[in-house]
């Protein structure tokens, strides 16, 4: 499958949203209409559509096609009822999904917005409009900042790896188009390689139990012609073992606390303790809206548990046929813990990639100073 088109997960224009489901990936591509903000919530509890700046996105667009709607019907009769209505739909749509901070980064300026421009309205369409316009925003800024990633990464990764003439990436997770406006974070990073003739081959974990790689991740290299190789989540410290050339773990990030502590996919954490004993890069790749100073460590971050059947069950097509089928691949009466996130402690991190550019700690120290790096 050549790269043609640019993948998108979110299709928008004003008054109207699309959203690629997820869950239905890689074997049938379905958009789905999102009307109302019920509509953005369901997608991003369900994970149709998932990743942390995609989930800031579509709930913050799922808002702006709600309240056009209703604001083209007159709903609205005055200024604080514009406001309240935006205010209390922001709140419902943080209840989505807690670990991801981009959710709550979006929401807070968006928050900032409706009060800035509800001080000078004369129509609660002033304030809707101010709304709709910076949830707009935020899908156009997202698709740079990634840019800015993928350069910045891949520069960092050329510049401190070993062997410049072999350059071999290993992800984790989804962190490409699917997971954002475009292009991606940590797959932006192994993109950007692939397009400048630096990278020779990129491999791309499973990442039980979503299968965000398998499923995701791996439609994404094939679709773009990067050479890639997919492998089982527990394949990855022989893959290092064996393949000295792997010179890079790159991988994403749902919440970054101010100590550089990275909240990510589940098998993250093992990712980095895998890298550290064979001694390669590991690089989180994140917009500085995962940033969140005010999580001053870690240990700090809630991490969302998820639904014991998405564990011990597995969805796809069954072979050689268009039918979707779901099989129970676990015992019935096991236990089951499903943590979708961990948290990979700072001093096993090499560098944090944003679209500002490259954090790295001072040497000596174990921790990320992520405020000086903002400020
Ligand atoms: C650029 S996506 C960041 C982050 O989000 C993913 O989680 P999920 O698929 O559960 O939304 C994964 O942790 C990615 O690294």
């Amino acid at each position: 499958m050549s790269a043609t088109r640019t993948l998108e997960a979110i299709k928008y224009t004003p008054g109207s949203l699309l959203i690629l489901d997820q869950l239905a990936l890689p074997h049938e591509t379905i958009f789905e209409p999102i009307l109302n903000i019920q509509d953005g919530h369901a997608a991003i509890k369900t994970m149709k559509t998932r990743g942390a700046p995609a989930i800031a996105i579509v709930a913050a667009l799922s808002l702006a096609v709600d309240v056009a709607t209703r604001a083209a019907k007159h709903e609205f009769k005055t200024v604080p009822q514009a406001v309240e209505f935006l205010n209390s739909s922001l709140e419902y749509l943080k209840t989505s999904r807690p670990t991801a901070v981009n959710l709550f980064d979006a929401a807070h300026k968006l928050s900032v917005v409706i009060q800035d421009s509800a001080k000078k309205a004369t129509s609660p369409s002033e304030v809707t409009d101010a709304y709709i316009n910076a949830a707009e925003k935020m899908l156009v800024d997202d698709v740079q900042d990634n840019k800015n990633i993928g350069k910045h990464g891949a520069a960092f990764i050329v510049e401190n790896c070993k062997n410049k003439e072999d350059i071999r990436v290993l992800t984790h997770c989804n962190t490409g188009s699917l997971a954002t406006a475009g292009w991606g974070t940590a797959l932006g990073i192994i993109r950007d390689l692939h397009k400048n003739g630096q990278l020779k081959h990129a491999y791309c974990t499973e990442t039980r139990p979503y299968n965000q790689g398998s499923r995701l991740t791996a439609y994404e290299l094939v679709y773009e012609n990067i050479p890639a190789t997919l492998i089982c989540d527990s394949m990855a410290s022989a893959l290092l073992h064996q393949n000295p050339s792997v010179q890079a773990i790159v991988v994403g990030a749902d919440r970054v606390a101010a100590n550089g502590d990275t909240a990510n996919k589940i098998g993250t954490y093992q990712l980095a303790i895998t890298a550290k004993h064979h001694n390669i890069l590991f690089i989180v790749a994140a917009p500085s809206t995962s940033i969140d100073l005010s999580t001053k460590s870690g240990k700090d971050i809630v991490i969302e548990q998820r639904p014991a059947e998405e564990l011990v069950t597995i969805t796809g097509l069954l072979e050689g046929k268009n039918i979707p089928a779901t099989v129970r691949t676990a015992a019935h009466g096991v236990g089951v813990w499903n943590p979708s996130f961990d948290v990979t402690p700072s001093e096993l991190i090499s560098a944090i990639v944003t679209e500002r550019g490259v954090a790295v700690k001072t040497p000596g120290k174990s921790e990320f100073d992520m405020k000086a790096f903002l400020q």
